[in-house]
Order: structure tokens, then sequence, then C-alpha cells
């Protein structure tokens, strides 16, 4: 039996574009909420009613720059979705408030992927309570982090050294693209794959850029 890589399509900006990355095949959405930088943010209004509006299974993933619990759950009280990505590190105090004020809510811990170290930074996020992990290509050591959205692709090695060592599901965010995302899972062979650049043409979600993504991930 071969394993169903999931696909998460990120930085959905309208309810149009949810219903087009539905009508394809993703497994879960991504909205992103305010960030430092990169170009995928979305209103919380908005993103609440396209949470709304996403079908069951599908996971709505809410992107958060916050690191405080109350920070983290004012942002979830305005756009309720199912789970909670992280997209900078957090105290292991917020894991446990927020396990406690959610307990059915998933946790995504991102790991911007810089050298070997990230290996024992993602370890370290499951201890913490981390449902996921998702490893992205950001640097939140910058003046202006870079928390996502960079349309660049990172060391592979060192994400496939954390797949084999993580007890739970591991994402591969970062640059990809329908050229190649095949390359991307023989050599990382993650759970589940997140885009957002590779499949967008002057930011709008384009239709045959994320059919060509799907022909490649399902084959
Ligand atoms: O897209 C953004 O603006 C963004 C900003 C801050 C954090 C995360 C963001 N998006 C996430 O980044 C990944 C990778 O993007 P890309 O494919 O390299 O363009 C994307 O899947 C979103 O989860």
């Amino acid at each position: 039996m071969t394993n169903r890589t999931r696909v998460k399509v990120c930085c959905i900006s309208s309810t149009d574009e949810a219903q087009l990355a539905v009508a394809l095949g993703a497994d879960a959405l991504g909205l992103v909420g305010a960030m430092p930088s990169g170009p995928g943010v979305v209103a919380d209004e908005l993103a609440a009613t396209i949470v709304q509006q996403v079908p069951p299974p599908l996971a709505t993933f809410m992107l958060t720059s916050e690191t405080t619990a109350a920070g983290i759950l004012a942002h979830h009280s305005r756009v309720l979705a199912n789970t909670i990505q992280l997209v900078d590190a957090v105290p292991a105090t917020t894991y446990t408030q927020l396990r406690q004020a959610l307990p059915t809510v998933k946790l995504v811990q991102v790991i911007h992927v810089i050298d070997e170290r990230s290996v024992a930074e993602a370890l370290a996020a499951v201890a913490n309570g981390a449902d996921a992990l998702l490893l992205d290509s950001g640097n939140p050591n910058l003046t202006v982090k870079e928390l996502g959205g960079t349309g660049r692709v990172h060391n592979w090695q060192v994400s496939r050294a954390i797949v084999d060592q993580s007890p739970v599901p591991v994402f591969l965010a970062g640059g990809l693209n329908p050229t190649n995302v095949r390359a991307a899972i023989e050599q990382v062979q993650p759970f589940g794959l997140d885009i957002c650049s590779g499949v967008r043409t002057n930011g709008q979600l384009d239709a045959n850029k994320l059919r060509a993504f799907m022909a490649q991930v399902r084959g």
C-alpha cells in the first residue's frame, strides 16, 4: 500500500480560491494572519468567512505570528479554524495554555530549516506538544522576521532527517512548485506538502499550476 501525500494549499485569499483548491483536491487550506512580512496575508474577517464555507473533512489552518497564548487565542476567536499553524517559536507554556483552552484544535509548529540544529528544534516542539510539524524556509532571526511565504527551498537533507526522527506527521513547505515537487516527495518523504507562491500567477491561485502540481503529487 502506498501513502497518499496530503496537500495543503496556503495563502487562500477569497472564497473563490477556496472553492478552486477544494475542487482540485486540496486536503487543507491555509489562511495567513497578520505577519511581519510575506505576500499571503488575509483579513481575519475574510478568513473566518472562508473557514465557515470549507466542507468536511478538509482542515483549515490559521497561520499566526502571535507567540503568547493570549494573542493566539484572541486570533483564533476571530477565525475559528480547526488547526493553528504557529509560524514562530513559542514557549512550552504557550502549548500548555492552548491545550487547556482549545483541546480539539490541532497545533502545527513551523520549523524554519536553517541548518542541522533545526532537527533538535523540531524534536523539542514535538516534546512541547505539537500535533504536527511544518518545515519551511523563513528566517526568524532577521530584524524584520521572515516567517514563511518566501518561495525558497531549503536543505531537504535536514528535512529528511526530521521526517525520519519525528513521531508526528511532517509537512514540507518552501518554494515547492509543479517542477520540483516530485523530487521533494522522493527525497523528503513527508506526510504532506504545503504550497503558496508555486501555484500562483500575479498573486492569484492559478488553476493550471495547481492542477499540474496535483498531477505530480497524485501521479
Ligand atoms: O505567505 C505568506 O505571506 C506567509 C507569511 C508568513 C508566514 C507564512 C506565510 N505563508 C506560508 O509559507 C509557506 C511557503 O510559501 P511558499 O510556497 O514558499 O511561497 C506557505 O505554504 C504558507 O504556509
